[in-house]
């Protein structure tokens, strides 16, 4: 096993997996520099989702490596895998999924509240439920809120913990066009103003031009990779993988 690159922050090499023996990644290898946003692009069922649920340590390849910060993720347990996306990994699913009883802020402050940081958590929530224009919705529970709003609070929920990495997967299929370029402009801008590290999954190429970089995966093959000289704010782009 040869460690990876020390600029790399996530490092994967030649991951293979299957679902029920029909392949979703082969052969994929890619590594991202701290800071940097990638895209991940491909049509549907091109293997996204797969990728990023490996990077981040919810799903162990059948073959291959990732490595995060120069850790194996890929021979960790999984009580070190489950410690590591608490304590330095965010999330961000397509639709959201909060917890009904709690209110907005509450959601947003979860992984904070779950890590026992009870101190400034409503505050750090708070700032981020005002940073995504939905602070007025902060006391209301997500069943009297618009799905875009939810999305918002589990945007905020995801980046609350200032993680090293974002793993966002196709974080605003589910809002109007409008809605979409603004949340993705405050997440893309709160993770460079913040240096974290975003994996962004998308099919849509409008999002994909505000990364640093894309790579594109067809039927789970890794087929190109181009630096976006356009993006908006970007950091020193990265050409590791
Ligand atoms: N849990 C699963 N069980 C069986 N097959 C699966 C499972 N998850 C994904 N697949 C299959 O693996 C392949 C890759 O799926 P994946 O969700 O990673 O792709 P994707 O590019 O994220 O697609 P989408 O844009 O539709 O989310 C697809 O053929 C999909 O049907």
């Amino acid at each position: 096993m040869v460690a990876p690159p020390d600029n790399d922050v996530l490092w994967a090499r030649s991951l293979h997996h299957s679902h029920s023996g029909s392949p979703a990644l082969v052969g994929v290898s890619l590594g991202v520099r701290e800071g940097e946003i990638l895209a991940v692009c491909g049509p549907r069922g091109s293997g996204k989702t797969t990728l990023l649920r490996c990077l981040s340590g919810q799903l162990v390849a059948q073959q291959g490596e990732v490595w995060f910060n120069s850790s194996p993720v890929h021979t960790m347990s999984p009580l070190l895998r489950e410690r590591l996306r608490r304590d330095r990994f965010g999330w961000i699913d397509p639709e959201a999924a909060l917890v009904p009883e709690l209110t907005a802020w509450e959601n947003a402050a979860l992984p904070l509240l779950l890590r026992g940081s009870h101190r400034g958590a409503k505050t750090a929530a708070m700032e981020w439920l005002e940073r995504l224009d939905i602070g007025e919705c902060a006391r209301k529970r997500p069943h009297a809120l618009l799905q875009a709003e939810r999305q918002r609070v589990a945007i905020a929920r995801a980046l609350v913990t200032t993680p090293s990495v974002l793993f966002a997967d196709e974080p605003t299929a589910t809002l109007h066009r409008a809605d979409r370029a603004q949340v993705l402009r405050t997440v893309t801008a709160a993770a460079r103003s913040h240096r974290i590290t975003v994996v962004l999954a998308t099919h849509d190429e409008d999002v994909a031009a505000l990364a640093d970089r894309s790579l594109t995966l067809v039927d789970g093959r890794r087929v190109n990779s181009l630096a976006n000289a356009d993006a908006e704010g970007r950091a020193e782009c990265s050409l590791s993988a």
